[in-house]
């Protein structure tokens, strides 16, 4: 800003911003407010770490805004990648639908494949259709059967979506973005961040492998418990997948929601 770079240290000066006090040649030569004001900055702030901060703060603030009221819910995970004329595809409808009758939410990753079909289900069923967008280095966009869609440029706060406003998952067959959701949910019930939370897996075939290493491996190494592995249930049928998770919030209506440990 012109002029103010010229600005004459006087020893005197005094000045105040917030609760510091700077005194003598601690006064800055310009203020916050002509700093702010500078039209000729650089833009380099723009990629900084505290910047980021507060675009992550705003994700957060804009995921619980849209969020907060949506009422009962499920989150409904599998791959993008799974096509309209896999079985997958068609249990993922199915259990939107189930959920949806049932006055469950459908919230997905609002992307293709298995996203898209568990919000399809819901959508047409007349429910709650939630698509929780991420930014991807190649563009795929919310699917079009989400009426509700938040877009997130980071994962960590997308994620604390899913768990915060669901009361339960459903997993249908999928790769790392799935298996990361999975496993999320099961380190935070493990470590009772999450209480009541009831995790069902969708396709015995597909999941099969993957539980019964858990069950012996990792169990006979001692790296989980029985328990851990107690509170995840594998079927092939949708509408017993919907009704674990009604069952679940039938025992407790707190479930989910508001069970999440600072
Ligand atoms: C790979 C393709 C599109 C990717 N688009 C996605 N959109 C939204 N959410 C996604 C996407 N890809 C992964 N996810 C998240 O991970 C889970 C699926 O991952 P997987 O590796 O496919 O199992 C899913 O639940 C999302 O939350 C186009 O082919």
């Amino acid at each position: 800003m012109a002029g103010v770079s010229d600005h004459e240290q006087d020893p005197h000066d005094e000045r105040r911003t917030g609760p510091v006090l700077r005194r003598g040649h601690m006064v800055p030569p310009t203020t916050t407010d002509q700093r702010l004001l500078d039209s000729d900055q650089e833009a380099d702030w723009l990629h900084t770490d505290p910047w980021r901060v507060l675009r992550i703060q705003a994700e957060f603030v804009e995921g619980f805004g849209a969020l907060a009221e949506l009422g009962p819910a499920v989150s409904v995970f599998g791959s993008a990648r799974t096509r309209p004329d896999d079985p997958a595809y068609g249990m993922g409808v199915e259990v939107g639908r189930l959920l949806a009758e049932a006055g469950f939410a459908v919230i997905t990753g609002g992307g293709p494949g298995a996203m898209e079909a568990a919000n399809l289900g819901a959508q047409r069923a007349g429910g709650r259709s939630v698509g929780l967008g991420i930014e991807l280095p190649f563009e795929s966009g919310l699917n079009r059967y989400v009426e509700l869609g938040v877009n997130f440029r980071y994962f960590f706060a997308r994620k604390t979506m899913f768990v915060k406003y669901a009361q339960g998952y459903i997993v249908l067959p999928g790769g790392f973005g799935t298996l990361d959701e999975l496993f999320e949910a099961l380190t935070l019930a493990q470590t009772r961040k999450i209480t009541s939370f009831p995790v069902v897996l969708l396709g015995v075939d597909y999941w099969s492998g993957l539980l019964d290493w858990l069950g012996s491996t990792a169990l006979e190494r001692g790296t989980i418990s029985p328990a851990d592995l107690e509170r995840v249930q594998l079927t092939d049928d949708p509408a017993e997948a919907v009704a674990v998770v009604v069952a679940s919030r039938s025992e407790d209506p707190t479930a989910g929601r508001g069970s999440i440990g600072a």
